[in-house]
């Protein structure tokens, strides 16, 4: 029988998902590939992947899909490696420049700019480099790793501003167009706006697909990622040479990796966002993937 195919994010956030996969019992069992969320979500719909972890909004976008239940990359409060980066105050922004790895982030700050902010900046798509976003655009939405190195930058250089809000010298950033930057957490901005947390991508797979055993394994190997966060992080910060607690501290305390009540809720207030500012049509209910009564341990 072939095995078969998922599609996988690149990023730190996504390993304890696939961990069970990766470097667990189910090694060996499914053929895995790795790229940026934006193209996890074009391999399902041309069916070079058969499952895939995709922005949540493409759930929207593609048609005849169901949700694995129970697992996310989900944040509560602040999350880190989402961050929208402006050279000046945001209320102020009017030319935005948006991470085309991302598609579910993009629209969160499409709604933040219109129901938060107020602002209809001309948005564009480009690659995550951020001085080159900078030279381009007042401001710039930039995601994954790249963005969590970002947040390490500024945690120990950068200052409070505004509610929400870490400005920091352009310098530390490698950027020396301005004087300023102005870093917001989108996740942060979100719950402000909506008391409720953001979901940013799901499993997918098409509905024929869909089957218990399936969901099974996928929730095994989400849990024996969980039980092994420190070895994930610890392999990690080989890999990004950043610093191994911190990439803890990111998995254990910004992502949520669960589809909780909360999660579900803030996911369909997402959809009816994205709808009313005509960026998905009518959002449609969520077709859920059968599962087993009882969770599978590894
Ligand atoms: C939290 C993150 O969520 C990601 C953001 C996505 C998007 O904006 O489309 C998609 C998948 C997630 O892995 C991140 O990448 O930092």
């Amino acid at each position: 029988m072939t095995k078969l195919r998922i599609s996988i994010v690149q990023y730190l956030n996504t390993a304890p998902l696939v961990w069970g996969f990766t470097n667990g019992p189910l090694q060996g069992k499914y053929d895995l590939s790795f790229t940026v969320p934006s193209e996890c979500a074009e391999d399902l719909r041309a069916g070079r992947a058969d499952v895939a972890i995709i922005p949540a909004i493409e759930y929207q976008r593609i048609p005849g899909l169901a949700i694995l239940p129970d697992m996310a990359i989900a944040s509560k409060h602040q999350v880190r490696s989402l961050l929208i980066v402006a050279k000046k105050p945001i209320e102020q922004v009017k030319t935005f420049a948006l991470d085309s790895s991302s598609r579910s982030t993009q629209v969160l700050t499409r709604i933040l700019c219109a129901e938060k902010w107020r602002i209809a900046p001309e948005f564009s798509e480009a690659v995550p480099d951020l001085p080159e976003m900078l030279d381009n655009a007042d401001a710039a939405l930039i995601i994954g790793d790249p963005a969590l190195r970002i947040s390490l930058g500024i945690a120990k250089d950068g200052w409070p501003g505004a509610p929400g809000q870490t400005v920091c010298q352009a310098a530390t950033l490698g950027f020396t167009g301005s004087e300023l930057l102005y870093v917001s957490d989108v996740v942060g901005e979100w719950r402000r706006l909506t008391q409720l947390p953001a979901v940013l991508a799901v499993w997918a797979l098409g509905r024929e697909l869909a089957a218990p055993e399936l969901t099974a394994d996928f929730l095994a190997s989400r849990d024996f990622g969980l039980a092994h966060l420190g070895e994930i992080s610890y392999e990690a910060a080989q890999d990004l040479e950043l610093p191994e607690q911190a990439l803890e501290a990111y998995l254990r305390d910004n992502i949520d990796f669960s589809l909780d009540a909360e999660n579900r809720r803030g996911l369909e207030l997402y959809f009816e966002h994205a709808a009313k500012l005509g960026l998905i049509g009518k959002a449609k209910a969520i077709q859920w993937a059968p599962a087993k009564s009882a969770a599978v341990k590894l």
